[in-house]
């Protein structure tokens, strides 16, 4: 064991234990998790992904680790936010699992990111201090929320490696075979510790 925190789950009973974290990410990650294993016996994958759409139904779909965008990429104001995180795509199209936004607070700005400052409406300006603190709100809080959070199957999908080492280029565009070769090695450099370096 390399850590005191443990997530518990009973999937007979319905039940999730989270003991020795105090970090409130785990109720919706512990609830991911359970997603995993119910969604692919339902023929629908669970992604850790963002998803927006445009004007004409064109859905993006945003992979990446924690701290590298998808939060903050997917709330753009000229498109209509599915959702900041978790997601299933069925032969239906994408869906969101959470219906809220689980933002974070460091280094954030009304200048730089309206629509999240907004929505967290309370106490914003105090917060932010450590690297991983989080503010939760609902997606209505989002004025340009697709609402019910649902859409079509995506028509572009990005991979976020936020590669500050510069070992990709800043923006490539992939084939099918190397976008897949890309989203199994999952290539991030330095904030694919964000959560780590906070709690460990
Ligand atoms: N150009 C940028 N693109 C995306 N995020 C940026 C950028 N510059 C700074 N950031 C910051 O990086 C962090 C990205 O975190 P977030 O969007 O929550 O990632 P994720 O949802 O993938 O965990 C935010 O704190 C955001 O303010
Ligand atoms: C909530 C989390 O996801 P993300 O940081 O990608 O928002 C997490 O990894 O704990």
């Amino acid at each position: 064991m390399t850590t005191s925190a443990s997530i518990d789950l009973n999937l007979d009973r319905k039940e999730m234990v989270i003991l020795g974290t105090q970090y409130s990410g785990e109720m919706k990650k512990g609830l991911f998790g359970v997603m995993h294993y119910l969604m692919p016996k339902r023929n629908t994958l669970s992604l850790h992904s963002s998803n927006n759409m445009g004007k004409d139904g064109d859905v993006a779909l945003f992979f990446g680790l924690s701290g590298t965008g998808k939060t903050t990429l997917s709330t753009d104001h000229n498109r209509l936010l599915i959702g900041d995180d978790e997601h299933c795509w069925s032969e239906n199209g994408i869906s969101n699992i959470e219906g809220g936004c689980y933002a974070k607070c460091i280094g954030l700005s009304k200048e730089k990111e309206p629509n999240i400052w907004n929505a967290i409406k309370f106490g914003t300006g105090n917060v932010g201090k450590r690297q991983n603190t989080r503010a939760s709100y609902p997606i209505e809080y989002i004025p340009n929320a697709k609402i019910p959070c649902v859409g079509p199957h995506p028509k572009n999908v990005i991979l976020l490696a936020c590669d500050a080492f510069g070992v990709l280029p800043p923006v490539s565009k992939l084939t099918l075979p190397q976008t897949m070769y890309h989203f199994i090695i999952g290539y991030t450099a330095l904030v694919g510790q964000f959560v780590r370096l906070e709690f460990f």
